[in-house]
């Protein structure tokens, strides 16, 4: 990718984050034969086992399987929300997110992490504007600055002039350009969304993946994405197919 389509006029004096943590073409997150185990002996469920993949910058890596096959397990592994039982995940930077300190996986979430969620994940009684600003909050950046960047990150997902609105006055496909602008708000080097359609008809459904696609190219953000819709896979760079945990196809 060039360093032009890395740069959006709207967004001209920032570098991605994900251009400044992987300038050499590594991935940006790195998963390293990645096993989840839930519970113990008899019970125990292989949730994951052995999953390997690299999540590039700019490129949209979907990752597919029936219900059941693992998706948001590895996902919540990917996005420091869960860790792994074996194997690891690690940043560009070189650092082990699976064995980071749990503060220290917290401030990767605030900085580097973009989680985009099924059920939205809105607060209701806050406007759209004020639900993207808070990851800005927990950042501690200045009043100013925040009202500028949610501007932005609305005016990116093509909701400019709903601003004032709550989640309720919102359609479904509006709410989650919502959560998708918070995922992006604090500009960071990894989206993870998972099953971010799932709640959404199959046009807005395909119409909000071809803006995660879009913000994908052109802000030079690595994504991970889940679905098991297979119109949906389609515009994916690369897909990779769980099933019983184990990854099937990665190409
Ligand atoms: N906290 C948990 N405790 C025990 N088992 C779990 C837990 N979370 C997930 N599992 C099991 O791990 C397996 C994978 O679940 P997961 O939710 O990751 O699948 P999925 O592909 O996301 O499914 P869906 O498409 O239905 O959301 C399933 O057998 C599930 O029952």
């Amino acid at each position: 990718m060039t360093d032009e389509a890395r740069t959006t006029p709207d967004d001209a004096r920032t570098t991605p984050d994900a251009a400044r943590a992987a300038p050499d073409g590594a991935p940006v997150l790195r998963a390293d034969r990645v096993g989840r185990v839930f519970g113990r002996g008899a019970t125990a469920v292989h949730a994951l086992s052995d999953v390997s993949l690299a999540a590039h910058a700019g490129e949209l890596l979907v990752v597919r399987g029936p219900s059941g096959s693992g998706k948001t397990t590895l996902l919540n592994i990917l996005g420091g929300l869960d860790r792994p039982t074996s194997g690891g995940v690690h940043l560009a930077d070189g650092r082990e997110l699976s064995a980071l300190p749990e503060t220290e996986v917290l401030d990767v979430r605030r900085r580097r992490i973009g989680y985009v969620f099924q059920s939205f994940g809105l607060i209701p009684v806050l406007s759209a504007a004020e639900n993207v600003e808070v990851p800005l909050r927990l950042q501690g950046v200045d009043p100013a600055e925040r009202a500028e960047r949610v501007d932005r990150a609305l005016a990116l997902v093509g909701l400019d002039g709903h601003a004032a609105q709550r989640p309720y006055e919102l359609s479904g496909g509006q709410q989650q350009r919502v959560g998708i602008a918070r995922a992006l708000v604090a500009e960071p080097s990894i989206l993870v969304a998972d099953e971010p359609t799932g709640q959404l008809d199959s046009g807005t459904a395909a119409t909000v993946m071809d803006l995660i696609r879009d913000v994908v190219h052109s802000r030079g953000v690595a994504a991970v994405v889940s679905t098991h819709d297979p119109l949906l896979v389609r515009r994916a760079d690369r897909v990779l197919e769980l099933h019983d945990g184990r990854v099937l196809t990665a190409g």
